[in-house]
């Protein structure tokens, strides 16, 4: 097999897959969060979209590779109560992943037959897998940037393929960004700027070693994306790309390295992985995702896998905040990594010193 041909039919089927999950988020985004009813407290159209993704992509990796493990984030424990509002739920759901599933996407992949109720709660518990380090292993986040997703913000439809604990696919969609990186980005909040633009939707795509590309949601063509060419020398131009959350990410800490590395470019705030897009096509140069507090959070393999091989393949070095690679191969979890820092080759040693000079200077050192 010569090199690009390897993972072509995984790559060609997660594209499809991660496509008709983000048309269906797209759909329920317009159809619930963007309508009239829905109240700021309402986090119901998040769960409708998250367990109708992952119904949709699980469906079609447990079609294609049958014999695949699945690490993903939700499970269908809330959809099997028989509580009434649960029922209802479910209801929705069966009835978006045979949308999602039958819909016509680039003549591929179609369904036979519509799914019966148990099959997509299967489907959705393929995804209880406890991941480890021998074979082959997808893993999805349905909707990553669930706060993004409501505050009409970013999100991403997130799938990797990690082989031996190692991330070799990622693919991942972000139906909210511009599909031109020059383009500004939706006003956060503006949902009917959202509706309206019809400019909007994008598919990352990284194989180890065949680098980094984009497509929009309508046009397969893929285009070669890389980070901005920086040297250390030009590291004061640089722009940091971190969480909307400040309980995911310490904005504070952020400063204080920007300032320690001489950047005076406010942070471009940004919810989900499409931190990691954003910095890999250059509108955007150092991702950075500190610990707050005493550290104790772990993060999760499916917050991480696309994202972090997209980044290394468009010319960066991801890591965590002591520069450690991230560990894939421990579990559905990265627990022998603390935060992330990620940013292009040349300068990423730079930015790790500078973490550590941060995170001592508040007493955070031993994290
Ligand atoms: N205390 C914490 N620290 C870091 N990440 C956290 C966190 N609590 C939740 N998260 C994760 O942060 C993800 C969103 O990241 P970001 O802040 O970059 O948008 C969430 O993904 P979901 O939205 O899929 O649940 C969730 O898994
Ligand atoms: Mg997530
Ligand atoms: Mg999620
Ligand atoms: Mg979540």
């Amino acid at each position: 097999m010569t090199s690009s041909n390897k993972w072509k039919r995984e790559e060609e089927v997660a594209i499809n897959a991660v496509l008709r999950a983000s048309l269906t988020t797209s759909q329920v985004f317009q159809q619930l969060v963007a309508s009239s009813s829905m109240t700021k407290s309402d986090k119901s159209p998040v769960t409708v979209g998250d367990f109708s993704a992952q119904a949709i992509v699980n469906s079609i990796l447990a079609r294609e590779f049958p014999d695949d493990a699945i690490v993903g984030e939700e499970d269908a424990d809330d959809l099997r109560s028989e509580v009434e509002d649960k029922q209802q739920l479910k209801r929705k759901v069966l009835q978006l992943a045979n949308e999602g599933l039958t819909r016509d996407v680039e003549g591929q992949n179609t369904l036979s037959k519509t799914l019966e109720e148990e099959e997509v709660l299967k489907a959705i518990d393929r995804g209880n897998h406890a991941g480890g380090i021998k074979g082959r292993m997808w893993t999805l986040d349905p909707i990553d940037g669930t706060k993004g997703f409501l505050r009409g913000g970013q999100y991403a439809v997130c799938l990797g393929l990690i082989v031996d604990g190692k991330v070799e696919l990622g693919v991942m969609g972000c139906p909210n960004l511009p599909v031109d990186k020059a383009a500004a980005k939706p006003k956060e909040g503006d949902f009917d700027e959202v509706k309206k633009r019809t400019d909007l939707g994008v598919i990352f795509v990284a194989k180890r070693g065949q680098g980094a590309f984009q497509r929009s949601l309508t046009d397969p063509t893929l285009r070669p994306i890389s980070l901005r060419d920086i040297s250390a020398a030009s590291l004061a131009s640089a722009s940091f790309c971190e969480s909307v959350e400040s309980g995911h990410s310490s904005h504070g800490t952020n400063s204080r390295i920007a300032q320690l590395l001489g950047i005076t470019a406010p942070s471009v705030r940004m919810d989900s992985q499409a931190k990691y897009a954003s910095v890999s096509r250059g509108d955007g140069d150092i991702y950075l995702r500190l610990p707050v507090g005493d550290g104790s959070y772990i993060e999760k393999i499916w917050d991480h896998a696309a994202g972090s091989l997209l980044l290394e393949e468009a010319g960066g070095t991801v890591s965590d905040i002591r520069g450690r690679p991230l560990d894939f191969g421990l579990g559905r979890t990265l627990t022998a990594n603390k935060g992330v820092v990620a940013a292009h080759k040349a300068v990423h040693a730079k930015v790790i010193e500078a973490v550590a000079k941060a995170l001592e200077e508040e007493g955070r050192g031993h994290l």
